[in-house]
């Protein structure tokens, strides 16, 4: 199942990061309140129970978290500023990594890193990636969750080619995903167009 977050403030924000007009710092700013804008849509279900203390005038039974634990899983390097903006909202959230590359030749991801929280089976998973664009990278990482015994992860990226979705959908039907946009399709070398270039570039100023 995709979600695709339509609220105008997160389109918005989404369009100015598509403009070339737009340096590294205001990019970095905006994905990071894109990403707090998603994890509200995204967290929407988790779960809340009565537990009861006391206002300045009474005491009383009020709702607070109460499921399961969460960990947010970041896809290294871009999936960072997502996770960092996120546990600001969820700071008993543990934190993993997961390091892959798209090889710029095969498009396949190359795995170079990880490190996820050794009581993962147990948590709900939000799976982080800026781009979802031939799916092989967000592919890998949800099967990479799964050996690990995650049971429970959806899959957040701001923006998806409906490639990537149709992937994610083929291979884990059970992952939910929750994006800002679906564009129109993926070129030659496998960019999102109209997109908004590369993420991790633009973050991290390294092109
Ligand atoms: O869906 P896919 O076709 O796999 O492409 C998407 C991947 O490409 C980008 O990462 P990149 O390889 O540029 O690494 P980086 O985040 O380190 O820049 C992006 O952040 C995703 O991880
Ligand atoms: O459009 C794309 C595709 C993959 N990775 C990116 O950062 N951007
Ligand atoms: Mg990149």
């Amino acid at each position: 199942m995709v979600t695709v977050v339509s609220h105008p403030l997160v389109q918005h924000k989404l369009s100015l990061m598509r403009d070339t007009q737009t340096g590294v710092k205001e990019f970095r700013e905006l994905a990071s309140e894109v990403s707090l804008l998603l994890a509200y849509e995204a967290m929407r279900d988790l779960e809340i129970g009565p537990v009861r203390l006391s206002t300045p005038l009474e005491t009383a039974e009020f709702p607070m978290l109460s499921g399961k634990k969460l960990a947010l899983v970041a896809i290294l390097r871009a999936g960072l500023i997502m996770t960092d903006a996120i546990v600001t909202l969820v700071p008993a959230a543990k934190v993993g990594h997961i390091g892959l590359y798209r090889d710029p030749q095969t498009l396949k991801p190359v795995a170079y890193y990880n490190k996820l929280p050794a009581d993962i089976a147990e948590r709900r998973v939000f799976l982080t990636d800026p781009m979802l664009a031939t799916g092989g990278s967000a592919s890998a990482a949800i099967q990479f969750l799964k050996d690990a015994g995650a049971q429970s992860i959806k899959l957040m990226s701001i923006l998806a080619a409906p490639e990537g979705v149709a992937v994610i959908e083929k291979e884990h039907p059970d992952v939910e995903i929750v994006v800002a946009a679906i564009d129109r399709e993926l070129n030659d070398h496998g960019y999102i167009v109209p997109g908004l270039g590369d993420a991790g570039d633009r973050i991290y100023g390294t092109k």
